[in-house]
């Protein structure tokens, strides 16, 4: 009797010629990123790129063509509910949470297509990574700083034990000391084996945390290649957004 071993392309996240419409013509043109697990892959470009509609594409949020495959199974235009099965969480941009409700009822939610058993060890585990989260349980979502409450969001994602996490802009409107705080963890999720796709704004956390990195302009991928290779070539960020108009570094503005 054979045993099959799984290859690469059986444990990675694998976008292809991902392309998203959304009534006014293309904003995602033709997109292949791959997602390695175990590993952060940034994703950059600035405002109006498309990173936030290629995230709610693979989510199953927005209606695409192309291609995403996972262990040889395509999930592209699956149901949100499916994706999430699948095991790829997706955080979105914003820190949509419930503001009136707990942070442990905010948690309950995210677990409701668990058994108990799994909801149990899931919020254990985002409490281990979050323990910040542990002395919030009772108080509502809306009381707690942006930084609890990206914490709590991504605290959601990880409940369901997913094995990929897409997470749109990580940092956005957090203090540097705050990021600072999550960086860490996001390497951390990233070291047990889940394969990341960070979107990021600034650079400096992007390229810390990332082996790989994309850059997407007006739909397209621009750059591809590894973080090391653009950390030592500024030059290939200043052709695209970062390091013009926009802050490199959290807390700083150009
Ligand atoms: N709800 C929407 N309906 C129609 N078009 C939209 C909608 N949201 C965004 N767009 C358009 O889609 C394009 C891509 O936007 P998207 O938000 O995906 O980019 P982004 O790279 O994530 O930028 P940002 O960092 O500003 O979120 C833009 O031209 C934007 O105007």
């Amino acid at each position: 009797m054979s045993t099959t071993t799984p290859t690469a392309t059986d444990t990675q996240l694998a976008l292809h010629d991902i392309t998203v419409d959304r009534g006014t013509g293309p904003v995602v043109r033709g997109v292949d990123i791959t997602i390695p697990p175990g590993e952060v892959t940034a994703l950059m470009g600035p405002n109006g790129a498309g990173k936030s509609s290629l995230v709610l594409a693979i989510g199953g949020v927005l209606k695409a063509h192309g291609s995403v495959k996972l262990a040889n199974r395509e999930l592209l235009n699956k149901r949100p509910e499916r994706i999430r099965q699948a095991g790829i969480a997706i955080v979105p941009e914003g820190r949509r949470l419930l503001p009136e409700l707990t942070v442990a009822d905010n948690l309950q939610v995210a677990c409701y297509a668990l058994s108990s058993t799994d909801a149990k060890a899931g919020v254990a585990h985002a409490l281990e990574l979050f323990p910040e989260l542990e002395k919030r349980m009772n108080l509502p979502a809306r009381s707690l700083s942006g930084g609890e409450q990206q914490m709590l969001v991504l605290a959601q994602a990880l409940v369901s034990a997913p094995t990929f996490m897409l997470i749109d802009e990580l940092s956005l409107g957090l203090a540097p000391v705050v990021v600072k705080r999550l960086i860490p963890t996001i390497r951390t999720i990233a070291e047990t084996g889940v394969g990341v796709l960070l979107i990021e704004q600034f650079a400096t956390v992007a390229l810390e945390l990332a082996n790989h990195a994309y850059i997407m302009d007006r739909g397209r991928i621009r750059y591809t290649g590894t973080a090391d290779e653009l950390k030592n070539n500024p030059e290939l960020l200043q052709t695209s957004y970062l390091l013009s108009g926009e802050a490199a570094q959290p807390g700083r503005s150009s």
